[in-house]
């Protein structure tokens, strides 16, 4: 960056204001094939396409960011890709923050190749924020950090998923005592104290099931952390939680929350999209208000 360069704003600052606005939702777009079909769109990287860039155009300003969920155009193959690119153009023309679902991980110089992919300035694919797959190791995902640091990039780090499966590897306990769910969030809350102290929310956040009783992963909801800790919460709607208990499901922690929901918004077809995304969005925001 050159001297009279402004620095890009942090992650964590564009989610703070997302907050101080009263916007936590986050809209997932999944386009399974069944959906498409109560949409009335074909099965193919056009019917992904359509579906992506309406919700969009719904979301704006009204949701606080989008998660397209890339296994749902990435089964098209370049089609699917070019479609997604699409998609995300027209999130970035809208402003709105986009949180790609890619859950990547690898050995470092592998995973710094997805970094360049979906974080770099300019990249067709480039995104807000990713999720990362941690379980090679927390410092495998440092191919990300220049990006998180310098370029307003952020980081969702899988620490207690949403499904069932997660239990038995995300609770196992490591030698220092800790829950491998706990010692994600622990690092993700080490690197935003270290790199980003004064932001009031970090840009590394993690994912945290809304269906998972969180005390019984060893994560400690009512630990109050500088600067905010982001949670990306998916779980919610189809998945049986409810986003009226998002303030008791996350206690402490919940005001830096990005609730997602994406069958339960996506689903019975186009003429409900936008009145299912407005209640979503009020409905989260009185209940981490209350
Ligand atoms: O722990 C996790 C991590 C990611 N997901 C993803 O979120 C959405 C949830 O979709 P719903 O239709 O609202 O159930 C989907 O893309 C998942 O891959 C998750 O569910 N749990």
């Amino acid at each position: 960056m050159n001297a009279d360069q402004v620095p890009a704003p942090s992650f964590g600052a564009r989610l703070a204001a997302e907050f101080a606005a009263g916007r936590h939702l986050c809209v997932g777009i999944d386009p399974h094939p069944g959906l498409l079909a109560e949409w009335g769109l074909p099965d193919s990287a056009e019917g992904a396409e359509r579906m992506g860039r309406d919700v969009v155009a719904a979301s704006a300003g009204v949701a606080a960011a989008l998660k397209p969920q890339i296994s749902f155009y990435e089964r098209f193959g370049s089609a699917g890709f070019a479609a997604l690119e699409r998609v995300l153009a027209d999130a970035r023309a809208a402003g709105v923050l986009v949180v790609g679902d890619v859950k990547r991980g690898d050995i470092g110089s592998t995973f710094a190749a997805y970094a360049d992919a979906w974080l770099a300035s300019g990249s067709p694919l480039e995104v807000d924020a990713m999720t990362v797959a941690p379980y090679m190791g927390f410092e495998t995902l440092s191919g990300a950090f220049p990006y998180v640091r310098e370029h307003g990039k952020g980081l969702f780090v899988l620490a207690a998923t949403s499904n069932p499966e997660a239990r038995a590897v995300q609770t196992a306990v490591r030698g220092d005592g800790q829950t491998l769910a706990a010692s994600m969030v622990a690092a993700a809350n080490e690197w935003n104290a270290r790199e980003h102290a004064a932001d009031p929310v970090g840009s590394v956040g993690v994912v945290l099931g809304a269906t998972l009783a969180l005390d019984e992963f060893g994560i400690d909801t009512a630990a109050r952390v500088s600067p905010a800790l982001p949670v990306l919460a998916p779980g919610f709607g189809h998945q049986g939680a409810r986003i009226e208990d998002a303030a008791e499901i996350f206690g402490g922690i919940g005001h830096a929350v990005l609730a997602n929901e994406s069958r339960s918004i996506l689903g019975g077809g186009s003429e409900l999209l936008a009145g299912r995304i407005r209640e979503r969005a009020t409905l989260i925001a009185e209940a981490l208000r209350a």
